[in-house]
């Protein structure tokens, strides 16, 4: 399976680079795996409405630009669906045994994801109602993804 995770700006922090070059490496044995990261746009702490609708868009636009039409979309967004570790684990699981091959994570930027975005995404997958910054949801999202292949392998690891 081809999983690509998609998200907006440039990783800073090393603590985070690490763990996720770790968990990205533990994968290998499973799922190709390939992290994009699309140009953020530059954007003043004050910005009105319309502003903030503008940096989603353009945004939006180049993670789009990244997507195949035959891509599953899994989008996550706080007010999405929340899945259990196990959940998840059936999902990827389902995918693979329906032939879908390509799977892309999706994750906004310090404003969240465009409606179009959202709109391509074939579901929407929440971690809690809690915002999480978004660097910090890549490494999250690659630990459940990890998790999820050792639960689908009857792989021990811990609780
Ligand atoms: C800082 S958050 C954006 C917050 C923005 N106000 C919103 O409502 O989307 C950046 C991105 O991290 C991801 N994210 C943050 N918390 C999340 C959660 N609890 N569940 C799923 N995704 C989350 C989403 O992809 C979000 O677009």
């Amino acid at each position: 399976m081809n999983i690509s995770i998609i998200t907006v700006g440039k990783l800073k922090e090393k603590y985070l680079k690490l763990g996720i070059e770790e968990y990205v490496k533990r994968l290998s044995a499973y799922a190709k795996v390939e992290i994009i990261e699309v140009a953020d746009e530059k954007a003043p702490e004050e910005l009105s409405e319309l502003e903030m609708l503008q940096v989603k868009q353009k945004e939006g636009e180049r993670i789009l630009a990244k997507i195949s039409a035959d891509t599953y979309v899994i989008a996550l967004a706080i007010q999405g669906k929340m899945q259990s570790s196990e959940e998840l684990a059936d999902t990827l699981d389902k995918l693979a045994t329906y032939g879908k091959s390509k799977i892309a994570f999706v994750i906004g930027g310090s404003l969240g994801l465009s409606d179009e975005v959202l709109q391509r995404s074939n579901e929407k997958l929440s971690f809690s109602r809690m915002t999480f910054p978004h660097q910090l949801m890549r490494l999250i999202l690659v630990e459940q993804v990890y998790r999820a292949y050792r639960i689908n392998r009857g792989e021990p690891y811990h609780k």
